[in-house]
């Protein structure tokens, strides 16, 4: 079957080396979490995939779409969710869906039936005719969270999504995900919640000091660390690992 999403020797420097050599293919349909610890280059990598920051080597597909021979192509094939919402205040949440339908040419009634949906489903009905510039971030994330899916992306892909949404909001996202992954798009997100990680991803990816030092399934991770335990143990004694020179590599 296609990858959704294949990397190959992904590289990024600063003014130091970020992310070095990463390998990686996500399967469709699959739910892919990323952990690592802070400055790991987590985000440096989805940039990378998004489109965002040009990679100093190595190669991105997107269901067989080279990223960065064909941009654009890659991009209508995908979502890409940041950290930091950027919404216009000036628009109601149904005039921003509205405006990023417009910017994807999806024709009118799709494009309302699924801004409709996307707003029923983030709880956001309430607020659809309210400017968003009088929203909480949370209120913010779901709105960039809708926009991002308004053309119906194969791959999305998210920076911390959860983070600083309450429970109800969550909630939500994660069953806006679910809904998707169901209907067999992919999902790639990082995380620092590992509850999250356990409980959504089919696979885990650790990314530390710019590598990918273990990827698997719970389990696989499980069994790589030789114990049953809890993820934040596991995550803890890889990324340990991952920095001691003389350990294995994934
Ligand atoms: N545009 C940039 N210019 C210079 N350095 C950068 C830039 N973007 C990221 N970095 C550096 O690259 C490293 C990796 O950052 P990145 O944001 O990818 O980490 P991360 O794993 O997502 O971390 P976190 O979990 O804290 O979000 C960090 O040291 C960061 O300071």
């Amino acid at each position: 079957m296609q990858a959704a999403l294949s990397l190959s020797g992904l590289t990024k420097s600063f003014d130091r080396p970020v992310v070095r050599g990463v390998d990686l293919t996500i399967k469709a349909g699959e739910f892919y979490a990323l952990l690592g610890p802070n400055g790991a280059g987590k985000t440096t990598i989805l940039r990378m995939v998004a489109g965002l920051l040009r990679p100093d080597a190595g190669t991105i597909s997107i269901f067989g779409t080279d990223a960065l021979a064909d941009p654009v192509g890659a991009k209508r094939l995908m979502a890409w969710v940041s950290d930091e919402p950027m919404v216009y205040d000036r628009l109601t949440p149904l005039e921003y869906l509205d405006f990023v339908a417009g910017l994807w040419e999806i024709d009118a009634s799709r494009a309302r039936s699924s801004a409709n949906e996307l707003i029923d489903w983030l709880g956001l009905r309430p607020h659809a005719n309210e400017l968003c510039g009088g929203f909480s971030k949370g209120m913010l994330q779901k709105v960039a969270l809708a926009g991002a899916l308004v053309h119906d992306p194969k791959l999305i892909i998210l920076d911390e999504p959860l983070t600083g949404l309450d429970a109800g909001s969550a909630r939500q996202v994660k069953d806006v995900l679910r809904q998707k992954t169901e209907a067999g798009v992919t999902v790639i997100m990082t995380t620092h919640i590992l509850e999250v990680a356990e409980r959504m991803a089919e696979r885990i990816g650790v990314i530390a000091d710019g590598r990918l030092i273990a990827e698997g399934t719970l389990a696989e991770l499980r069994a790589r660390i030789g114990r049953e335990t809890t993820l934040e143990e596991i995550f803890l004694d890889l990324v340990a690992q991952g920095h001691d020179p003389g350990s294995e590599a994934a």
